[in-house]
């Protein structure tokens, strides 16, 4: 999506994000430049959707998963932020997004032969009850076939056409993932969960291999077959802005493993890394990566 972040001033600065390209954005700047981070979506064929397109090369991002629709563009959101917490306005109705899973044959293509695909809970509410499914059956396949699905729940309740849908479209989600990324807060509202460990126990019932449960700038609840333990928050003085957290955090959390870190290392990376993006405002943070830091 086109990013409209709050400069200051009444001024607004134009980006482009969007949770999953968030993520894979963090991915591309964590791993070793021999492995390939794609994103597959749908975008325009005007001159905003060739910018962004452009914008994703020029961060070394594979865009050859990105479907070109005539009629459509991209989505847009504005954010706003009050005492570091963020807000997003959406203009997103007709966005090519829209339209991932309309043509299951591209879907299956553009699936096939990934190591770890990767994909959220707004990935589902903007699609119809339909293409839910068709999409969550090809993300099933895949991984039959044999590559590691992540699931970032990242709820965003307006984007659902009712509480239930969403209930039912984030257990969907979850159950064709190997790892499941939940915020407890969200899980509370959603589920009414009264402890990460009933999050838990509610993925790992749809299937979930690996399930951190992110806790705002809290513990980490984990669990794996290792068990489940809590690690200690990464510090942090101050935040900025929240957007991208969880972004970053599954980021480095999938960036770790395919790495051969274990499940623990790679949490505290995650924490870490999250705790940096909100200390800047806007979701892609490049001054993190530009003093060597990660
Ligand atoms: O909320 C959304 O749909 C977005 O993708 C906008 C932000 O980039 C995202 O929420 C940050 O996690």
């Amino acid at each position: 999506m086109v990013e409209m972040a709050d400069a200051g001033g009444g001024l607004y600065r134009r980006g482009f994000a969007g949770d999953t390209f968030n993520t894979a954005w963090y991915a591309r700047r964590l791993l070793p430049e021999e492995w390939s981070v794609g994103y597959g979506s749908c975008i325009g064929t005007d001159a905003v959707s060739a910018e962004m397109c452009a914008f994703m090369e020029g961060e070394g991002i594979d865009t050859s998963a990105l479907r070109r629709l005539e009629h459509r563009t991209v989505g847009l959101y504005m954010i706003s932020l009050e005492n570091g917490e963020r807000s997003f306005s959406y203009w997103r109705s007709q966005s090519a997004a829209r339209a991932v899973a309309d043509d299951p044959a591209w879907l299956a293509d553009v699936l096939a032969g990934r190591d770890i695909l990767y994909f959220s809970g707004i990935t589902l509410a903007i699609l119809t009850a339909e293409a839910r499914r068709v999409l969550c059956d090809a993300l099933g396949r895949a991984r039959a076939g044999g590559a590691l699905v992540a699931f970032d729940t990242n709820l965003r309740e307006r984007l659902w056409e009712t509480p239930e849908a969403m209930r039912e479209g984030l257990t969907m989600g979850a159950s064709v993932a190997d790892v499941v990324l939940p915020s407890f807060d969200e899980e509370q509202r959603a589920f009414g969960d009264s402890a990460p460990e009933e999050t838990i126990a509610r993925y790992r019932a749809c299937g979930a291999k690996i399930v951190p449960v992110k806790n705002g700038g809290g513990d980490l609840t984990l669990w794996d077959d290792k068990g489940t333990r809590t690690l200690p928050a990464a510090r942090f003085e101050s935040v900025v802005d929240t957007t991208a957290a969880g972004d970053s955090f599954g980021a480095a959390f999938l960036a770790g493993m395919a790495a051969g870190r274990s499940v623990d290392d790679a949490a505290r990376g995650a924490m870490a890394l999250a705790a940096r993006v909100i200390q800047f405002r806007g979701a892609l943070v490049p001054q993190i990566f530009e003093g060597g830091e990660t």
